[in-house]
C-alpha cells in the first residue's frame, strides 16, 4: 500500500513530505528532486515570490547512497524566507515586541507581516476557514491553504515517477493547453515523453509556438489590467500497462482516482479524462476507440477515451486534463467585508501570480505519478524495484497471445492524417 502526506505552512520553517510503501532500490537523489522543484517554479506570469525564494530540498529518511531502502521516505523543503517570518509563524509562543520587530523588516513590500488579516480574500479559503476552525483572522488558514504546499507534492511525485520509470518504463509529460481564451488547437500534436525539456524551455510550457505566443500576450494583457488568469493543463503517461485500476468498485476506478487527485490541487475546478466533455457532444459511432489488430497485437485506432475503459488503463496513452480557475488574489482588489468591524472593504493584495497554469501542469504531473505508483503497486506489488518489474513482466506474459496489446510508448498518429505529425 502506498500512502503519502505533506505538512507545513507557506511561511513556516519548511515543508515536510512522507511517502510510505515504495519498494527498495529506487534510484533517486536530492539534486533530482531539486530539478523537479525548479520545474514547478517555471512559467511566465508567476509573481515576485518565485524570484526571491528558493526550494532547499533534502532527504531525511528512507534513502541511502542514492537508493530507496523500502522504509518511509521523508523529504524536507526549507523555506528560505523563514528568517523573516520566524516571529509571525513561530511554533512557540512569542511576545508583542517580537511581533512588532517582525513588522519592521519591510523587504519586497511586505510590510506589517503580523497585521491581523480580517479582510478575507474572495476565492481563497480565508473566510470559510475562519468560520470552520474558529479563528478571527485569516493567517492561520491561508498559510496552509496556499499552493506553496504543492512543492512538497512535486517532490513526492518525483520519487513516484522515478519508481514508475525504473520498475515499469512508465514515463510522464505535462503541458499547458490553454491560458485564458488562448488555447492549443484540439488536433495539435501531443508531446511525447522525450519532449519534457523542450516544453520546460517554453515560457508557458506549450508545444505549439503560435499558441505559446498568444498565451504570453494574454498574460501581459491581464497583468496590465490588474487582473489574473486560469487555464487548462494536460498530463500524458506513456507505457502504462493495461489493467491498472478496476471496474469492480467505484472507488477503485483509475479514472476516479485520477480525477480526485487532480481536483485535490489548489484552484483546480474541473477534470477531463481523454476527450471528456467533447465526447459528450459526439455520437457513439464517433466517440469510442475501435479495437483493431496490428502487427499481431491489439490496439485502439484512436484514443478519445484517454487510455482508460471501465476504470482500468487500456495500454493506450493515459491523457487527463485539469482546469485551473484564475488566481484568486486579484490586483484590482475584489470586494469583501472586514470581519473585525463589519465594514465593507476590499481584499488585501500584497503580491500574487498573474497566472500559475504552467506550474499547475507540473503539479498535476506529480499527482498523476503518485496515483499511477499507487495503482501499479496495488496490481504488481513488490518490495524491490526488480521484484515489481518481474511481476509486471509475468503478468504481461500470462495474457493469452490473441489478447495481447503493447503499452503505447509514443504519441498515436491518427491514420486519417499522418501529415500533422505525431499524435
Ligand atoms: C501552482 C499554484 C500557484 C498558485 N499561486 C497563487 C497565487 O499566487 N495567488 C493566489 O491567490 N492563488 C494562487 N493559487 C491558487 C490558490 O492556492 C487557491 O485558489 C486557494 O488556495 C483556494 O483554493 P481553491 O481555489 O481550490 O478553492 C495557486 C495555485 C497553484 C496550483
Ligand atoms: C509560494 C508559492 O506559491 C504561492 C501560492 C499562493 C497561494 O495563495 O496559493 C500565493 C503566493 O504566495 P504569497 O501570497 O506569499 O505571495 C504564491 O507565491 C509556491 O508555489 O512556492
Amino acid at each position: 500500500m502506498l500512502r503519502w502526506l505533506t505538512a507545513g505552512e507557506s511561511h513556516g520553517p519548511e515543508l515536510t513530505a512522507v511517502i510510505d510503501g515504495l519498494p527498495a532500490g529506487v534510484a533517486i537523489t536530492a539534486p533530482e528532486l531539486a530539478a523537479a522543484l525548479a520545474r514547478r517554479r517555471l512559467g511566465y506570469g508567476r509573481g515576485a515570490r518565485m524570484k526571491f525564494e528558493q526550494d532547499k530540498v533534502s532527504f531525511v529518511g528512507g534513502v541511502r547512497h542514492g537508493r530507496s531502502l523500502g522504509s518511509p521516505i521523508a523529504i524536507t523543503i526549507e523555506n528560505t524566507e523563514w528568517p523573516k517570518w520566524q516571529a509571525v509563524m513561530s511554533p512557540e509562543p512569542v511576545d508583542d515586541s517580537q511581533l512588532r520587530a517582525a513588522n519592521d523588516v519591510g523587504a519586497q513590500g511586505e510590510v506589517a507581516r503580523n497585521r491581523p488579516l480580517t479582510r478575507p480574500r474572495p476565492g481563497h479559503a480565508d473566510l470559510v476557514g475562519m468560520q470552520k476552525y474558529g479563528f478571527d483572522e485569516a493567517r492561520p488558514i491561508l498559510e496552509r491553504a496556499s499552493a506553496r504546499e504543492t512543492a512538497a507534492r512535486v517532490a513526492l511525485g518525483a520519487v513516484a515517477a522515478a519508481f514508475l520509470e525504473q520498475a515499469f518504463g512508465i514515463r510522464l509529460v505535462s503541458h499547458t493547453v490553454a491560458i485564458g481564451t488562448a488555447g492549443v488547437p484540439h488536433d495539435a500534436p501531443l508531446p511525447g515523453p522525450d519532449d519534457v525539456a523542450a516544453l520546460d524551455a517554453d515560457p508557458v510550457r506549450t508545444f505549439d509556438a503560435a499558441s505559446s505566443a498568444a498565451m504570453v500576450a494574454e498574460i501581459d494583457a491581464a497583468k496590465k489590467d490588474g487582473d489574473t488568469l486560469g487555464g487548462v493543463v494536460e498530463v500524458l503517461a506513456y507505457d502504462v500497462p493495461p489493467g491498472l485500476g478496476s471496474h469492480v468498485q467505484g472507488d477503485r476506478r483509475l479514472d476516479g482516482r485520477l480525477a480526485g487527485a487532480l481536483m485535490g490541487i489548489q484552484a483546480i475546478k474541473g477534470v477531463e479524462v481523454g476527450d471528456g466533455f467533447r465526447t459528450a457532444a459526439r455520437r457513439g459511432s464517433a466517440a469510442h476507440d475501435e479495437i483493431v489488430r496490428e502487427d499481431g497485437r491489439l490496439r485502439r485506432e484512436t484514443n478519445r477515451a484517454g487510455g482508460t475503459e471501465g476504470g482500468m488503463s487500456t495500454g493506450e496513452v493515459l491523457r487527463v486534463r485539469a482546469a485551473m480557475k484564475p488566481i484568486s488574489t486579484v490586483p484590482r482588489a475584489l470586494r469583501t467585508v472586514d470581519v473585525a468591524t463589519g465594514d465593507e472593504a476590499t481584499a488585501i493584495h500584497q503580491r500574487s501570480d498573474v497566472c500559475a497554469v504552467p506550474a499547475a501542469g507540473v503539479v498535476a504531473e506529480a499527482m498523476v505519478a503518485l496515483v499511477l505508483a499507487e495503482e501499479a503497486l496495488e496490481k504488481f506489488g513488490g518490495d524491490s524495484v526488480p521484484e515489481s518489474a518481474r511481476n509486471l513482466q509475468a503478468y504481461l506474459a500470462a495474457i493469452p497471445e490473441l489478447m495481447r496489446s503493447t503499452p503505447r510508448s509514443s504519441p498515436l498518429v491518427p491514420r486519417s492524417d499522418t501529415s500533422r505529425g505525431p499524435r
